[in-house]
Order: C-alpha cells, then structure tokens, then sequence
C-alpha cells in the first residue's frame, strides 16, 4: 500500500532475532518520521486477544479486533509493523517485508535470557532453523521485496537498518511528488 506519509514496513522473525532493536534504530534513524508499533505488546494492552496459553506464555490472538485496530493507523502510513508473524496482514498492507535471521545457538541463549520456558525455546529454535517466517513472508507478500537480513551482532544491525533506509529514502524520492 502506498500513501503520501510515508511506507508501512513490516519487520518480522522468530522471536529474539532483533525485530524490536532494529524498528527503534530504525525509527529514530528514519528520514521519514516511522511510527514503530510492537503488535505483541498492542495485543496484551488493548486485549485484542481470545485468550492466554498458561504452557506456552503466549496470547492467542482475536485477529479481526488486531486488523480492525491496525488498519486506519495503516492508512495513515508511515508505520514500521513489528510482529513474529506477518500473514495475518491484508496483501496490499506493507511496501517493504523484512525477516531477521539469527544463527539457533544464539538464539537460544537469546530466549533463555528472556526466561522463555525450555519448550518455548525449543519450538521457536527448530522454527528459525526450518526458517518459518521466511516461508511465510515469501508465500504472503508474492509480489513484494521480501529481504532476509542476519541479525547477529552489532555490526549487523547497524548495516541492516542502514539498508532500510536507502530503500526509505528511495521510496521518498519515488513519492516526491505527492508531497503537500
Ligand atoms: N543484531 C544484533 N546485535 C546484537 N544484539 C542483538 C541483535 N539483535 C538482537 N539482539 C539482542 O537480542 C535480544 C532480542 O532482541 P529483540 O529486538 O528484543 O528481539 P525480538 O523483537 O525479535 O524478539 C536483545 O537483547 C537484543 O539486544
């Protein structure tokens, strides 16, 4: 979907591949003002959920309330949607698909950090190693850039957020011209 104020971007992976540390740099580095929303953190805070899974610590998400909530801020344009999933969105949503990868092991010290339980940590391990969300992005958004980017260290980050933003920037000298 194009607008006049700027693109909707999509950054997803496996939970703990950087998704959230690469929206912030993303945001505040930005030259056009990106507003970041964390769809987990807006699911538990606006109760956009059917209910919460003791086992898996996860909230099984109500996702026509998520899209309902979502879609005029979307229109608005100039969103980065920052979520482990991403087929839930409509096709004509995003202009930009970005997955983060990350090497298992690192992952795994990654969610053991976070306090994952062990079968959470396993289930979101074999999901990066069978690369899920890549899948996913690439069956979801046929028609779109899907960049796979590694999200391993700080170097990393600084190199991939760099990159989002020349397609930013290329994106704002295509829409010049709808610029009031
Ligand atoms: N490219 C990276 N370089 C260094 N640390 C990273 C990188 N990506 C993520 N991390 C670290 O991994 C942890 C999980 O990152 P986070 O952004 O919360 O992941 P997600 O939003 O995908 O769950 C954080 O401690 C973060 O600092």
């Amino acid at each position: 979907m194009t607008t006049q104020k700027g693109p909707i971007i999509i950054i997803t992976g496996t939970p703990g591949t950087g998704k959230s540390t690469h929206a912030q740099l993303l945001a505040n580095e930005s030259p056009i003002p990106l507003r970041h929303i964390n769809v987990g953190d807006w699911v538990k805070e606006k109760g956009l959920y059917e209910n919460y899974d003791d086992k898996w610590q996860s909230y099984t998400v109500d996702e026509d309330k998520l899209l309902d909530e979502l879609e005029p801020i979307v229109a608005e344009g100039g969103i980065i949607l920052d979520w482990h999933t991403c087929d839930v969105y409509p096709e004509r949503w995003p202009d930009l698909v970005v997955v983060l990868r990350c090497d298992h092991t690192l992952l795994w010290e990654r969610l053991e950090k976070r306090g994952y339980p062990l079968e959470k940590i396993q289930e979101n391990n074999e999901a990066e190693i069978m690369q899920v969300v890549l899948d996913e992005a690439r069956s979801s958004y046929p028609d779109l850039p899907v960049v796979e980017l590694q999200s391993e260290g700080p170097d990393q980050l600084e190199s991939n957020v760099a990159r989002i933003i020349e397609w930013i920037q290329a994106w704002k000298n295509d829409h010049a011209d709808e610029e009031s």
